[in-house]
């Protein structure tokens, strides 16, 4: 029988869900720093654009900061990431479409949990990475908005989620074992286990570093894997809140 649980440093993520999920205690500086993130990225829209929207605090951000465009004219189309955004999408009043409609998005903004500067990505904090990375890419342009504690150069400081279909999670935590990747199954703050969008499990690596990401990403092809939260030559911008301004990363 495997060990489910061991000393976890990541703890507040594996409690909440992304419908509930409560702020972590954040400085000023790092809402204010995911704020001007997502204001950056807003201005990079244009009339007749299909507009992926992320999910998290930082992309909620975004969803607002588009909102409150649309009213005054923008005229662009949403498609959603997650159950939460296509709600805070429609309160705003944002008009959604889908990708049976639109297979190729113009321009997606998301949020990351950390970032590297080659722009490999950790995603899934919010348990949204399969639709995120789905939506990623489809999309023609992918702008990644953070505050400064994501950056990270070895990628790491934050478990790598992985998405796995409830049959087949024994199979993969022994897999994930065998190659000490200290799978974790994610559980909610009732402690039942997290039920992603896509009705599936995730399972939280609780690695320290991911110094080669194209090789764990290979690791982590197994049956009942769905999808994993590296997000890897995705990414063609970071543009990251730090101070009182906005540092821009691009892909090389
Ligand atoms: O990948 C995600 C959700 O699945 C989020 O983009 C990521 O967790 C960042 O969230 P936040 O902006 O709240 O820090």
């Amino acid at each position: 029988m495997l060990a489910r649980f061991s000393f976890d440093p990541f703890d507040w993520l594996t409690r909440p869900t992304l419908r509930n999920r409560p702020m972590p205690d954040q400085a000023p500086d790092q809402a204010n720093e995911k704020q001007l993130a997502a204001a950056a990225a807003v201005q990079e829209l244009a009339d007749g654009m299909v507009v992926g929207l992320g999910s998290g605090s930082t992309s909620a951000l975004a969803i607002r900061a588009i909102g409150a465009a649309v009213k005054g004219g923008l005229d662009i189309l949403g498609i959603p990431t997650s159950v939460a955004s296509e709600q805070l999408a429609r309160e705003l009043g944002i008009p959604l479409t889908t990708l049976d409609e639109h297979p190729a998005v113009d321009l997606t903004i998301d949020g990351a949990d950390r970032f590297n500067d080659s722009l490999d990505l950790i995603k899934g904090g919010g348990g949204a990475l399969l639709r995120e990375k789905v939506v990623a890419a489809a999309s023609k342009r992918f702008i990644v908005i953070t505050d400064a504690s994501k950056h990270a150069n070895p990628l790491g400081g934050f478990p790598v989620p992985v998405e796995v279909i409830p049959f087949g999670v024994q199979p993969v935590l022994q897999r994930f074992t065998d190659l000490n990747l200290n799978p974790v199954i994610r559980q909610t703050a009732a402690g039942v286990p997290f039920i992603t969008d896509e009705n599936n499990l995730i399972v939280d690596l609780q690695i320290a570093a991911v110094p080669d990401p194209t090789k764990l990403a290979e690791q982590l092809v197994t049956p009942g894997v769905v999808e994993h939260g590296l997000f890897i030559g995705l990414a063609d911008e970071v543009l990251m809140g730090v101070g009182g301004g906005v540092q821009r990363f691009t892909a090389s």
